[in-house]
Formats: structure tokens, sequence, C-alpha cells
């Protein structure tokens, strides 16, 4: 048998951290070398021989992570949120520094997102309007979603490739909050109910039509297969890589 990839796990004790604990020690060509919580020493991971750290923390955290990682040598797959175009300059700045190592931001592991998104970026330049609702569990602490950020970007992105212009609105007054929040001109609107894990709809309308695009992901258990994906490939993707599209052949 080849070696075993030995994989730490930062967030260890969150939610998709313990999900991700057990996905990597029931992968038999991966090792779980370390599963750190808030607070555990960063120098642990060397010190176990980490090679590839999986980061599932928080927004004010990761960055950090992900820094120490990459000038440490090791490969990162990170699904935290928060990484704003400033943090990702950045990054690359360190990883031109590093090109052997890689990173894989993926603002969603779920492959049905993944898609997802990639169907609704290509389906909006043919339609005047499109709008995002992301919905997720109460305990979720930024809005909006990564995930919708991401789709955002990606329907502007296209949009503006085609030279379409911004969806349509007449709207002159408004109680705050009312049309969501803007995203490269994108309306993004958010919902936290007890009950939901993370879903998405985008809605792309036109005269007398409307296409719906929507994801769920009931369990935390549809973002694992993602997850194993990245540790996988990102060793083989030196540099930056924003989106686990990045790692697929979805040919659109
Ligand atoms: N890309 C994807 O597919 C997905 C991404 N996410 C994202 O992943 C992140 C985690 O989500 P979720 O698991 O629900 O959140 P949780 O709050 O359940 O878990 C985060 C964990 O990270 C811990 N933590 C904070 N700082 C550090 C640190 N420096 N080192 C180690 N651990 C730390 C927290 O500890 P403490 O409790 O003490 O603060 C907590 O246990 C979020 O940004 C979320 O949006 C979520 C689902 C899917
Ligand atoms: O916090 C979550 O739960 C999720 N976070 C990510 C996001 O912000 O998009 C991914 C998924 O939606 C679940």
């Amino acid at each position: 048998m080849t070696q075993q990839l030995p994989v730490a796990v930062l967030g260890a004790n969150g939610r998709m951290g313990a999900e991700a604990v057990k996905a990597v020690e029931a992968a038999p060509d991966m090792k779980l070398v370390a599963a750190l919580g808030r607070g555990d020493s960063l120098d642990s991971l060397v010190d176990a021989g980490a090679r590839y750290v999986v980061d599932l923390t928080v927004p004010e955290s990761t960055e950090e992570n992900v820094r120490f990682a990459v000038e440490n040598g090791m490969h990162a797959v990170v699904g935290t949120t928060g990484w704003d175009l400033g943090r990702l300059e950045s990054l690359e700045t360190l990883l031109a520094g590093h090109p052997e190592v890689g990173v894989l931001i993926a603002p969603n592991f779920a492959l049905g997102s993944v898609l997802t998104s990639a169907f609704a970026a290509k389906a909006s330049k043919y339609f005047e309007s499109v709008e995002i609702i992301e919905l997720h569990h109460p305990d979720k602490v930024d809005a909006p979603s990564g995930t919708a950020v991401r789709t955002a970007q990606l329907v502007a992105a296209e949009r503006e490739a085609a030279g379409v212009g911004p969806s349509p609105d007449a709207t002159t007054t408004e109680l705050a909050g009312a049309r969501g929040c803007e995203v490269d001109g994108v309306r993004v609107h958010s919902v936290r109910l007890r009950g939901l894990v993370a879903h998405q709809e985008v809605l792309l309308g036109g005269p007398g039509e409307q296409l719906t695009l929507r994801h769920d992901s009931f369990d935390r258990a549809s973002f694992m297969p993602g997850v194993l994906l990245g540790v996988r490939n990102v060793a083989a993707h030196p540099g930056l890589t924003v989106g686990l599209d990045g790692y697929l052949d979805l040919g659109l």
C-alpha cells in the first residue's frame, strides 16, 4: 500500500471539524495525525508531522492557520468562510515564496452546491433578473454565506462578460435590509432557521418565466467527499485554488 497522507484537522471540535475527523479516520489513504481545537498550539502540527491541514474553524482564525501551514510547507484545504479579496491577495503573495505548496479555499465542499453555482453562472446571462437566497442553521456566525458570495461573484462575472446589465429593480423606498445585500451587484438574501443545515436557491427571471436552481445539504456528511477530494488533490495543484470546481472537470 502507498504511504498514507498525514492529515491534521483544525476546528476538530466544531460541527464540520468533528465530521472531518471521522471522514479522515475512515479514509484508507489518510492518517489523522492531529486534531486541534481553539487554544491548541499550531506548533503541534509540525511535531505531529502533518503535511495536509484541513481548516474548518472560524473567520477570525483561518487566515493565521493557513499562513502557518504554508510557512511550514504544509498543503491546506480550507472550508472556513471569511476569505475576502484582501486576504486572498495576501495569501497569493505568501504562496509565491512557497511554490511547492497548494492551498484550496472551498466555499462549499458539496458537489451539488458546486454544480449549482456553476449552472447558475452559466444560465444567468440568459435572464434579465437574478437573485440568491441562502438558508442556514441559526448557529451560523456569518452572513451572507461564503457559498452565496461565491455564487454571486461567478454570476456577476459571467453576466459582465456577456454584457448583461444589472437586474431591474424599481425600489425607491425600503426598510433597511428588505432587499438583502449586494455582492458584485447581485442581491443576496439570508435566512436563519432552526432545523436547516445549508441550502441555496438561485432565482433567474425573464419575461413570463422563472428558472430556480436549488441545492440542499441535509447533513454535513454531504461535505465530506469534497473535503477528502481536496486533500487528495491539493498537492498536485500548487498555489491558490478558489472553489472545488478548480479540481473537477465540469466541462462548462
Ligand atoms: N466549505 C464548506 O463546505 C463548509 C464550510 N463551512 C464553514 O466552516 C466553518 C466552520 O463551520 P462549523 O463547523 O459549522 O462551525 P463551528 O463553530 O461548529 O466550528 C468551528 C470550530 O473551530 C474552533 N476554532 C476556532 N478557532 C480555532 C483555532 N484557531 N484553532 C482550532 N480551532 C478553532 C471553534 O472553537 P470554539 O467553539 O471554542 O470557538 C469551533 O469548535 C465556518 O466558517 C462555516 O461557514 C461549514 C460547512 C461547510
Ligand atoms: O456555516 C455553514 O454551515 C456553512 N458554511 C459555508 C458557507 O458559508 O457557505 C458552506 C455551507 O453553506 C455551510
